[in-house]
């Protein structure tokens, strides 16, 4: 297809002329900008069409550069996103072109099927190391995950999603700043060990095995389920009843229309990762994308955001997005509210099921080059005395997989998690063991068992958030264990927490709390022993300080329980909150008269001094119009 110019205008043809320096053809000065749009988009990899005829030296104005680079990152990024060698998997899946969803109604029906039978294989096919070739198997059930993401290709693009205009940047590998925790790093990690990740993170097939080294390499710094984020929705495992085809939502996101959302559900089921789709997309329709996290956005910064955004409405009629991350971390002011739901549309995710939980460790472990020893053919890969490079060094056995899906309960993030610390520790193992011993370890095999996958697992949970969902949750299951007497299940909510690396101090602080909102007056001791046990915790910190916590915890589980004086104290603050018209003046009797003054003013008279009584006084200490309120027997007054 020929690119028009106005070069067919004769009039225009007089004017000052300068060469295409993408197809080379002459043209008037004034159209060269539209002339490479369209040049561009049909040239993409900046291949010069024949010229028609060779140019003059000198013709080539010098002003023309700008174009000639944004050429060469277009070629660069598209060569990034290309598998140098596509795999037979991929080639059968037809997944090359570019917004084509057809495989994500693949992977999601694939959810929606019955559970597998118990003891069925999980693992759909993916590249499987049989006994003695790593076979790669092509198959429909393998998520669709080769597609690439045109601009927004890097996983840092979440963070820089107010600005559309550094789309082109990104995927320019000069704009990464090196370090381990920079996602360009494991981006240009990722396209120099092999072309296991798209500029997106998306899923590519590996030309060659990747070495234990090199794999150890793209695991560090950040957290794996972070570099595994997907960045469209043909990636978007699951949740097929909120996004699935025939959903609203779905097709509200093809017609680029959003409205309020709310997006609720378990951890790590992918609200976020949703929210991050939707921003990508926006992107490309330059609707500005804002992000805050209630964990630290004040008011002000909602309302500097809405400002700003009726500003660039009204100006440049240009449309904000704004995704408020954990908003049920507000505070009780700036919380949902009922009038905030009511304008809101609800999307409930769901926990991932095990098979969606497989295909997204299938995806990440094949992004690395790791490679499934299938146990139906239990081999010792280990033992295989080849040398070649050319075979994969790192294996994971298909139960490990199996088990951590299953270990994960849902939470996505746990799952890739825990696979990060597993591979990572039985690499780093693996390089001590070699520098100790002073042998060669390369090229060398490894092989991720299933109590290798448990304890990465494990460590994935001792890295809990602390400052997300999962520490509210415990602390609220610990506080309602206690408070239902059950010393064996406060133990275990303890234990998660601390195991967890929760803050000693920050569970003190609640049990001291919970010592009179729960015990009070049934056992005032209580509340002594949760402050004796926080001093505690202060003097001598963890872990010595576990056994402390565990004692105060038990003492309270077992306690005698009552909340007469807490339920009493609401009834007052009700009381206040709820009073019409100015709060009722202090009692005169009731007053104090430091001064004469005060005194004449009738402060203090007829004030009864108990003491001085030996029967019981009749005096009243509430206000006139409270008069008779028992704020332990009533809630309002
Ligand atoms: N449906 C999904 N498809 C593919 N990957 C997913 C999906 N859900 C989660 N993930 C992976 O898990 C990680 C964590 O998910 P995400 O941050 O979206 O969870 P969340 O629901 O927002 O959790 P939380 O409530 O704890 O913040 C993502 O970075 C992504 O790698």
């Amino acid at each position: 297809m020929e690119v028009s110019g106005p070069e067919d205008d004769p009039f225009l043809s007089q004017l000052h002329q300068v060469q295409c320096p993408v197809c080379q053809q002459m043209m008037p000065a004034a159209h060269i900008n539209s002339h490479l749009d369209r040049c561009l988009l049909l040239n993409p990899a900046g291949h010069a069409e024949p010229a028609a005829g060779p140019p003059g030296p000198g013709e080539r104005p010098k002003g023309l550069s700008p174009p000639r680079t944004k050429r060469r990152r277009l070629s660069e990024s598209s060569a990034l996103k290309q598998p140098a060698t596509p795999t037979a998997a991929e080639s059968s899946e037809g997944e090359g072109e570019e917004g084509d969803d057809g495989g994500e109604t693949e992977s999601r029906e694939s959810y929606d099927a019955p559970p597998t039978p118990s003891g069925a294989r999980l693992i759909p096919d993916f590249p499987v190391a049989r006994s003695s070739s790593p076979a790669r198997k092509g198959s429909g059930k393998r998520p669709a995950a080769a597609a690439a993401v045109a601009g927004s290709a890097s996983p840092r693009s979440w963070d820089e999603a107010e600005a559309p205009e550094e789309e082109e940047a990104v995927g320019d590998g000069d704009a990464d700043a090196e370090g381990e925790d920079d996602p360009g790093h494991w981006e240009a990690a990722a396209a120099a060990a092999a072309p296991a990740f798209g500029a997106s993170g998306a899923v590519r097939g590996h030309s060659r095995a990747l070495a234990a080294e090199e794999i150890r390499q793209m695991l560090e710094g950040k957290p794996l389920a972070d570099k595994m984020r997907p960045d469209t929705l043909q990636d978007y495992i699951g949740q097929s009843r909120a996004v699935g085809q025939e959903t609203l939502l779905r097709s509200l996101l093809e017609t680029n229309v959003i409205p309020s959302l709310i997006l609720w559900g378990p951890p790590g089921c992918g609200k976020t990762t949703l929210a991050h789709i939707i921003a990508n997309n926006s992107k490309k329709h330059s609707i500005r994308f804002v992000t805050l996290s209630a964990t630290n956005a004040k008011t002000n910064d909602v309302r500097d955001v809405i400002k700003q955004a009726q500003n660039e409405k009204s100006f440049f009629k240009r449309k904000t997005i704004l995704f408020i991350d954990e908003i049920h971390r507000f505070n009780k002011s700036q919380q949902v509210n009922a009038a905030l739901l009511s304008r809101c549309r609800v999307i409930v995710l769901e926990k991932l099921p095990v098979e969606a939980m497989v295909t997204i460790l299938m995806r990440a472990i094949n992004s690395l080059g790791i490679h499934i020893l299938d146990s139906s053919h239990p081999t010792d890969p280990l033992s295989h005395s080849s040398n070649s490079s050319s075979e994969p060094s790192v294996f994971i056995e298909d139960k490990a997989v199996d088990t951590l899906a299953y270990l994960s309960d849902g939470d996505a993030r746990t799952g890739l998690n825990g696979l990060q610390l597993a591979v990572l520790a039985r690499l780093s193992s693996r390089k001590m063991l070699c520098k100790k011993s002073g042998q060669a370890c390369s090229p060398s095999r490894v092989l991720i068992t299933e109590n290798d996958v448990k304890e990465g697992l494990q460590k994935s949970h001792i890295l809990y958030d602390r400052a997300g969902e999962e520490h509210y949750n415990c602390i609220s299951a610990l506080h309602k264990s206690m408070r239902g007497s059950d010393p064996s299940a406060s133990l275990y909510w303890l234990a998660r927490m601390l195991e967890g690396g929760e803050d000693p101090l920050y569970v003190a602080r609640r049990l001291v709390r919970f010592a009179s909102e729960d015990i009070g007056l049934a056992d005032p001791s209580a509340l002594p022993q949760a402050v004796a046990a926080y001093q505690g915790c202060h003097f001598i910190g963890m872990p010595e300080c576990e056994v402390l916590l565990a004692q105060c915890v038990v003492y309270f589980a077992r306690a005698p329980k009552s909340i007469e004086v807490y339920s009493a104290y609401n009834n007052v603050k009700a009381c206040l909150r709820n009073h019409q018209g100015p709060l009722p003046p202090v009692p005169l009797h009731l007053r104090n008269a430091p001064t004469r003054l005060m005194k004449d003013l009738g402060y203090g008279k007829g004030y009864k001094y108990n003491p001085m009584y030996s029967e019981p006084v009749d005096q009243e200490y509430l206000p006139e119009e409270l008069r008779g309120v028992d704020f332990f027997k009533q809630r309002r007054c």
